[in-house]
């Protein structure tokens, strides 16, 4: 984080106004951000916040008592600017705290009093404006302990609060999943395998905190107090655990940046990975499932393409849900019913999305009346919002699966809120309740008379300034007002003679005069009082009546995550009917059964009907490992990314493209895809390479989904042949999961023979005197082709460089080919039971049997020289 420090130079000190003095106070309790100090309508910053500010807002530095010895270097904005600046600040990596006005200047008797009323950092923003609706915005902190790590998550601006205890190991995993945008750590308290950890995470801004403020009793205090409890044991999580600590310290942290009711934050969720499919880092940043490899972009992700969501509510939870997915066969199940019922009914689909789209986001709109920050509008959007659910309610009435019943029952209409809300606000209520204008006419005898008074004025006003210009002849003459002098006469400069004696003279402009009169000023008093006290009086209503809405903000809460996954399941259906996507059926047996399936991302990309579906067969008895061999380009890579991303949108609940999938659930899922260059980390490609398999290898399981692409490449052809070799032996004999491995190391094909669980697939080419067509069919047998120079002329590769690499392909084939015409490869020479014998056997040759049979003994110097001439003779043909 760019932190920012302020020195006033101590010559200077005492000669500061007392207002720079307060900013000096109040900066020295906010060191680590920026201080955005209110100053009239302009927030001001000021020594080095302001140079900062100014370089990354593009804003003018200039100095504040120039004339002194040492300026003080200053910067500011207007003050509706805030959230277009604050925005910036944050995405710069900064902190910033707003130092506002705490009382009314008017009324101030020396200085306007300032506070900060808040410290807006990454993680705990709530400002629609300044978040992505349809993501989640996580503040995570980390805990870290001898045995485990502790980890708790909030996302503030819907007040989801998660605790965890992890190994070490799943930290990144679990960090890759959240993508939190800040992150706090004890201070002082890094090992290397967190250092390391969070360098891993991109664009998260890492913060410290005391330790103290992880120590068991002062987290569990802070919770208890929060949450109103004694034991938090009603959350099911344990009071000791690190993942608690650092629940603690997060709240902590929350607690003095936010400065406002935390109410919504009401529960504290247990994390267990046990429930839910793993998939690592590395994985999930390789098959691309919320942002594409090569730009980190949403656009181009499975999530991109799967969602039809409506709603930002319904777009955030779809989002958890891939990130998600399950492992229990049952909640999967709930889910698919629901779609499968949805399915068929497109009215009812569509008039549902239709009351979605008119909906606001209902959990912001929640975290922000918890916090106090809800301005007449949200109320307002509030109650739109609730007006709607009884639509809800009777579209999903009268439905048979289980889900959609229980969301139904469940869905309360807060008839009551909305009543309170409606009888309350006008129609269309004003953005900031100090404009004034919004309670309904009726609500409040009190504010009605006061209402009347003032209007009363000024229309008093009006009939007077008509009855004056009657008067005194001046028909040009008009009553103004001004914040100086309140209500005025006005009469041109040439009139000013016709200007009778009572009237006192203001002030004289170019061309006008301007005047007071006694009876003016009395009406003046009662207008403005009026006016006054209507609006104090609104601003108490409002209030009163946000803080009764605040006692409803679980039931709010509740509505929140019905609609959100009302939202996501009649999108999965939309989904599934647009694409023509088929029910998968679970099983507890490790298989793969996907007839005629696609990728789901390409597949909607490509012009409908040009992706070319595949079947993907594994099963224990037949088949675990599939070695895909095929052309460049073919679509190897394609088929089985395809196989592990329809497992994923298995088990999260949605339908598959293909015509019919049986998929056994997988615990993990695991893809080693492509040679991502990780250099920035200070990693080689190859490190990476085999750091990713290496974590395969020791964490697959038998009910694991293993994808492999290209392993080995990054080395030398032996090396790479002989790891592959050994890695795929150790996935069929030692692990026996299910595996999909694709490699342009035709050698490999040789293993079908000894390993029996193991098949040869590869992607059918048409070539003829026209050309070569990839067919993107993936046929059983092995290639033996790579068409790797016809890519590179696809490419553009220059003509001399293809003629030359087709003359060494062809001598380079001639001398890698066994007497029967094959490409050597070297042979295993052990059974399923005997995997300690070397992998490179040496290959019997009839020269080796002929030595054996030689008797040394009996044979003569001469004979024993001309038979060494002859085996020399024999090697050479
Ligand atoms: N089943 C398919 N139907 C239609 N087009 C496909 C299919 N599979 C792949 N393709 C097209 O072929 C391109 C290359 O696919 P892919 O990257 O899977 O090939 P590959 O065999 O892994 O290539 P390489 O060995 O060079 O890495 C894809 O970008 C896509 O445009």
């Amino acid at each position: 984080m760019a932190a920012s420090k302020t020195t006033a130079p101590k010559s200077d000190a005492k000669k500061l106004t007392p207002m720079m003095q307060r900013y000096l106070e109040v900066k020295a309790e906010y060191p680590d951000s920026l201080l955005l100090f209110r100053m009239g309508d302009f927030y001001e910053l000021f020594y080095e916040d302001a140079e900062s500010a100014a370089r990354v807002l593009n804003l003018t530095l200039t100095s504040r008592d120039k004339s002194s010895a040492n300026p003080v270097p200053m910067a500011g904005f207007p003050y509706h600017a805030l959230d277009g600046y604050l925005h910036k600040l944050i995405q710069a990596g900064f902190r910033a705290s707003v130092c506002e006005q705490v009382e009314d200047p008017k009324q101030a008797k020396g200085l306007v009093r300032r506070e900060v009323t808040r410290v807006v950092t990454p993680g705990t923003l709530t400002e629609d404006a300044l978040l992505d609706p349809r993501q989640h915005n996580f503040l995570a902190t980390i805990f870290p302990t001898k045995t485990a790590v502790g980890i708790a998550w909030l996302e503030l601006s819907t007040g989801r609060f998660v605790t965890a205890d992890l190994a070490p190991a799943h930290l990144g995993d679990e960090l890759a999943r959240l993508q939190p945008s800040e992150c706090l750590v004890p201070s002082g308290q890094r090992p290397d395998w967190l250092e390391e950890t969070l360098s891993f995470a991109d664009g998260m801004l890492i913060g410290e905190r005391p330790p103290w403020s992880f120590a068991a009793d002062n987290a569990g205090q802070t919770l208890l107090k929060h949450f109103g409890t004694t034991t938090l044991e009603g959350f099911d999580v344990d009071i000791t655990s690190p993942g608690v600590a650092a629940a603690g310290a997060l709240l902590e942290y929350v607690q003095e940046t936010q400065k406002s009711s935390l109410d919504h934050i009401t529960r504290l969720e247990p994390y267990r990975r046990g429930t839910n499919l793993i998939i690592d880092e590395a994985t999930r940043r390789s098959l691309e499932l919320t942002q594409t490899l090569r730009d980190g972009a949403r656009d181009g992700s499975l999530l991109s393409v799967i969602d039809e969501t409506v709603s930002p509510m319904g777009a955030r939870l779809l989002s958890d849900w891939l990130s998600n997915p399950l492992t229990d066969p049952v909640p999967i199940n709930r889910r698919l019913d629901a779609i499968e019922e949805l399915l068929p009914d497109a009215v009812l689909c569509r008039d549902v999305r239709d009351c979605l789209k008119q909906t606001y986001d209902l959990q912001r709109l929640t975290a922000r009346i918890a916090t106090g920050r809800a301005s007449p509008r949200d109320l307002g959007f509030l109650a739109a919002t609730l007006a709607l659910l009884p639509k809800f309610k009777a579209k999903l009435a009268g439905r048979s699966s289980d889900l959609l019943r229980e969301l139904e029952t469940n869905l309360d209409l807060c008839a009551d809120i909305r009543a309170d809300i409606d009888n309350t606000l006008v129609d269309e209520p004003p953005l900031n309740y100090t404009d004034g204008g919004l309670i309904r006419v009726g609500y409040h005898e009190k504010l009605d008379e006061l209402r009347d008074l003032a209007r009363g004025g000024k229309e008093w006003i009006a009939r007077y300034q008509a009855a004056e210009a009657e008067r005194i002849g001046i028909p040009n003459l008009k009553v103004g007002f001004n914040k100086v002098f309140g209500y005025y006469l006005e009469v041109t400069a040439a009139n000013a003679d016709k200007v009778p004696a009572e009237y006192i003279r203001k002030q004289t402009l170019k061309n006008q005069e301007r005047y007071i009169t006694p009876a003016l000023k009395e009406h003046e008093e009662k207008v403005l009082t009026a006016e006054h006290q209507a609006n104090a009086l609104e601003q108490e209503l409002f209030s009163a009546l946000r803080e009764s809405v605040r006692g409803h903000v679980a039931r709010l809460q509740t509505t929140a995550e019905i609609l959100a996954q009302i939202d996501v399941l009649t999108a999965l259906s939309v989904l599934a009917v647009g694409n023509d996507y088929c029910r998968p059926q679970l099983t507890d047996d490790p298989l793969l059964d996907i007839r005629d399936g696609r990728h789901p991302v390409l597949d909607r990309l490509q012009p409908t009907g040009q992706f070319v579906p595949n079947d993907v067969l594994l099963d224990p008895e037949n088949c675990m490992v599939q070695l895909i061999t095929g052309p460049n380009m073919a679509g190897k890579s394609t088929y089985i990314r395809q196989a592990a991303l329809l497992t994923i949108m298995a088990q999260m609940g949605s339908f598959v493209p293909a015509n019919a999938a049986t998929i056994g659930i997988a615990d993990r899922i695991f893809a080693r895809v492509g040679a991502s260059d990780e250099l920035g980390r200070g990693q080689s490609t190859f490190m990476v390479e085999m750091t990713e398999t290496a974590r395969i290898l020791n964490a697959a399981t038998e009910r694991s989904v293993v994808i492999l692409d290209e392993i080995g490449r990054g080395t030398s052809t032996y090396d790479g042949i002989s790891l592959a070799w050994a890695i795929t032996e150790f996935l069929h004999d030692i692990i026996a999961c299910r595996t999909l491995f694709a490699t342009h190391y035709h050698e490999l094909t040789e293993l079908s023979k000894t390993l029996s669980a193991t098949s040869n697939w590869n992607v059918s080419v048409h070539e003829d005197d026209d050309g070569i067509v990839f067919l993107h069919k993936i046929v059983e047998g092995s290639a033996d082709k790579s068409y790797g120079i016809h890519v590179a002329r696809l490419a553009g590769v220059p003509t001399g460089v293809l003629e030359r690499a087709d003359v060494i392909l062809s001598t380079l084939e001639a001398d890698h080919v066994d007497e029967h015409g094959r490409t050597k490869i070297p042979r295993r020479h052990t059974d399923r039971n005997n995997r300690q014998l070397s992998l490179f056997g040496v290959e019997p040759h009839p020269m080796l049997d002929s030595i054996r049979d030689m008797d040394i003994n009996t044979m003569t110097p001469l004979a024993a020289l001309e038979k060494l001439q002859q085996m020399k003779d024999e090697l050479r043909q």
